[in-house]
């Protein structure tokens, strides 16, 4: 895959790039700092089990990725690929299995899985304590009541991303444009906690351009390939791109690009993630955050 002669996020000004993939990295490397004091302090070490069924080609990317930082951390990782065929029952049961393991304390199952199975019941079968996605019930409800949950991984990473760029988010306005139960509601979740004003707006809001100018911070998780604008920002709005789309090139190549026009947007936004190198690489890093505070809470920690 070739990339552009001029990628949208060269000669940018400084400050104005959030670079997700290099805090991903700083965030890795405390990870396995701690990882090795627990493992010295408590003789554990933190089980991931990630569960893959079927051959989606862009969720075995994922899991390839995972599993290589996962290890490279300290942790242990452990992979389990099902056939596209697989009854939910037979999934249900290794779920059951991994639960019971006392050497993991982490487990994903990599949405989506095939339409026979229902996403609900397999979410709602991993025991809250080891939903290191932060998708089950449980822990949707301790967000939402400000409990000790564990939180979605992509929405922490977008969160942690903000905290570091602007410090004090306290009585800024957030819009989140995308309502779904593993990015958009858990995130403005968290935005409510740092105490933003919150708008949530998804596919029946009205004059969405006119919302998103309000916005001190848009958070975009829409699934469109470059929807929001520059001049749907307000200038000097901090723009956090969640979105992964792959689309077609002209020369029959393809590339990945998020919900937000990065080149109509860049030059508008205070600052703005890019994708690829903005939100994914954080989702990873938070999913090992998650790993270790599961394990941590394991022994009391
Ligand atoms: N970087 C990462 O780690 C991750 C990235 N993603 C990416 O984030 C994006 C969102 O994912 P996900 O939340 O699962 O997506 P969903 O499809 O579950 O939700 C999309 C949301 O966007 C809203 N929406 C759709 N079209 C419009 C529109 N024209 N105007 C306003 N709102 C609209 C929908 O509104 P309504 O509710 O009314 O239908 C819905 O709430 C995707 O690009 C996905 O690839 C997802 C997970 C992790
Ligand atoms: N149970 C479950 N949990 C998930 O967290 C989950 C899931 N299922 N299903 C799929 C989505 C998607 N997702 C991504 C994670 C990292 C990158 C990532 O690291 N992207 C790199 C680029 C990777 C590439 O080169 O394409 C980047 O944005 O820089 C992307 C997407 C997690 N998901």
């Amino acid at each position: 895959m070739t990339t552009p002669a001029t990628l949208p996020t060269e000669n940018l000004p400084t400050g104005k790039l959030i670079d997700g993939k290099a805090f991903a990295a700083t965030l890795r490397a405390q990870i396995a700092v701690d990882v090795a004091a627990l493992k010295a302090s408590h003789g554990v070490q933190p089980g991931l089990a990630v569960v893959l069924v079927g051959e989606d080609p862009a969720s075995q990317i994922y899991v390839r990725n995972k599993a290589k930082q996962t290890v490279e951390c300290g942790m242990k990782s452990v992979e389990h690929k099902l056939s596209a065929d697989t009854p939910e029952a037979d999934l249900l049961a290794l779920i059951d299995t991994l639960n019971a393991d006392p050497t993991i304390h982490g487990i994903l199952v990599q949405l989506p899985v095939p339409k026979h199975i229902d996403a609900d019941k397999i979410i709602a079968a991993i025991r809250p304590d080891k939903d290191v996605d932060g998708f089950h019930p449980m822990n949707a409800g301790l967000l939402a009541t400000g409990g000790k949950a564990l939180v979605p991984c992509t929405p922490l990473g977008c969160s942690l991303l903000l905290k570091d760029h602007l410090g004090d988010l306290s009585g800024k306005h957030a819009v989140v444009i995308g309502r779904s139960n593993i990015v958009g509601k858990p995130m403005a979740q968290l935005l409510l906690q740092e105490s933003c004003t919150v708008t949530v707006a998804h596919s029946r809001t009205k004059d969405l351009p006119a919302v998103c100018r309000e916005a001190d911070i848009v958070v975009a998780a829409v699934g469109r390939p470059e929807m929001v604008k520059g001049d749907w920002l307000k200038p000097g709005a901090v723009v956090i791109d969640v979105g992964i789309n792959r689309i077609a090139l002209p020369d029959g190549k393809s590339k990945v690009v998020g919900d937000v026009d990065f080149a109509s947007a860049a030059p508008v936004a205070s600052a703005i993630t890019p994708v690829p190198g903005g939100v994914g690489p954080m989702t990873i890093a938070c999913l090992l955050k998650n790993t270790l505070t599961a394990c941590q809470r394991s022994v009391g920690l």
